[in-house]
């Protein structure tokens, strides 16, 4: 039997050959996303329901996207990378100018096999990346934030000491390199790394660098929960972080960045928020059979409930290590970390979201985000005034005490003998 799929009529085996998440190609049966196979298969007017559901309203609409410059468009279409562009509005008010930020996030994966010189590794990481920050600049964004330890193969997984090698100083490579872009197009720039703290014995920390739009480094952000989950392995190289919720006061706006894990707690999303963040960041690495669904869920979630925008980024594409591990699982040992999804998007406090980029291949996503949109999802709903802190203090107080009790009253009924 034949189906349709983008657009072109396809074998039915061939479709399912490339469905159920860990399909050859890392495609959702073919489409690039969720988004692209809904819109592709429902009548328009089923979709126009199914998205109003699945992605929400913005002012009563559903999101609309921005036309990008064609500088933008044909760096897409040479290098071959997603790129997608909408735009966030708020309600107009009367005493404030609206506080419009266009903001990029990148998503890719690396480029050479894992087994070359590790400087050639990074190397081309940089040259496949300049195209993309190239048509992000090009296109005015303001803010970019790129994925966890971009630099490297996400080679925590092997447990391996050698990949520390990737490690750099706050200044070093990296920022260098992302330095001259942030000047050059005038726009703050989030880099996700593996830092080496020379100052403090060498030690190696998993931080985001945030770069001012002049080019100087305004400081960095540690990641504060590290996991210990399947064959995340990244308590072997590093500590939970020291830096507290730092929100970091920019040209265009108050940011912050919760690193990928991080996503799983939400004191660690109400920590930023009540620091004052209006967009926080969650550059992550995490990879399909492991936490796909719960994807979409966590960062809109948050964006719901701290009234500020949620930026989620997640690399792509299968890492192969030389050496097999196993998961601790008494599965056999194997060589690669199985696939991260991509999926980037962005999520508001009025629970409006864009579609992600694709599940497989490198991208950049584009939003425009009126930041009064904070305030007034603030005023509408009341989150921070009905949130009761000083109970949840008391609470918190309470049980972080060894002499902790759970506060449970039982039914004195469930331990009698029916009679
Ligand atoms: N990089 C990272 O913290 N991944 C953990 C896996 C997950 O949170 O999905």
């Amino acid at each position: 039997m034949e189906k349709t799929q983008n657009g072109e009529t396809v074998k039915e085996e061939e479709l399912k050959e490339s469905c159920g998440g860990g399909g050859g190609d890392g495609s959702i049966c073919g489409y690039d996303s969720l988004h692209c196979l809904l819109k592709d298969n429902l009548d328009p007017h089923i979709f126009q329901e199914v998205n109003r559901l699945l992605t929400g309203l913005n002012c009563g609409k559903s999101l609309q996207p921005i036309a990008l410059p064609e500088s933008a468009t044909s760096l897409s279409l040479q290098h071959g990378f997603d790129l997608q562009a909408f735009c966030f509005n708020a309600d107009k008010e009367i005493l404030r100018e609206p506080r419009v930020v266009r903001v990029g996030v990148i998503q890719n994966s690396i480029s050479l096999p894992t087994t070359v010189h590790f400087s050639d590794q990074k190397k081309a990481i940089f040259n496949k990346l300049k195209p993309i920050i190239d048509a992000a600049g090009s296109s005015g964004v303001n803010i970019l934030c790129l994925q966890e330890a971009w630099t490297m193969p996400f080679a925590f997984c092997t447990r391996e000491k050698r990949w520390c090698e990737f490690a750099e100083p706050v200044n070093g490579e990296s920022t260098i390199f992302l330095q001259s872009f942030a000047l050059k197009y005038n726009m703050v720039i989030i880099s996700p790394i593996l830092e080496r703290d020379i100052n403090h014995g060498e030690v190696i920390w998993n931080t985001a660098v945030v770069i001012g739009n002049h080019g100087n480094i305004i400081g960095k952000h540690r990641k504060n929960h590290i996991p210990r989950v399947g064959d995340f392995n990244e308590s072997t190289y590093y500590m939970e972080g020291n830096t507290g919720h730092p929100v970091f006061e920019t040209a265009f706006g108050k940011i912050a960045i919760n690193i990928c894990y991080g996503r799983h707690h939400p004191l660690n999303w109400l920590a930023f928020g009540l620091n004052g963040a209006e967009i926080v960041f969650n550059p992550s690495a995490t990879v399909g059979e492991l936490s796909e669904p719960m994807w979409p869920i966590e960062a809109r979630n948050a964006a719901i409930a701290n009234n500020y925008f949620v930026a989620s980024i997640n690399r792509v594409g299968t890492e192969t290590f030389p050496n097999p591990f196993t998961s601790g699982d008494g599965k056999p040992a194997h060589a690669d970390f199985g696939h991260f999804y991509g999926s980037s998007h962005i999520s508001a406090p009025d629970a409006s979201c864009t579609p992600s980029l694709s599940r497989n291949r490198d991208g950049l996503l584009i939003t425009d985000m009126d930041l009064n949109l904070c305030r007034q999802v603030k005023d509408k709903w009341g989150f921070r005034m009905t949130s009761r802190y000083d109970l949840y203090a008391e609470t918190l107080t309470h049980y972080v005490k060894p002499d902790f009790e759970p506060q449970v009253i039982s039914d004195p009924l469930l331990h009698k003998k029916s009679l």
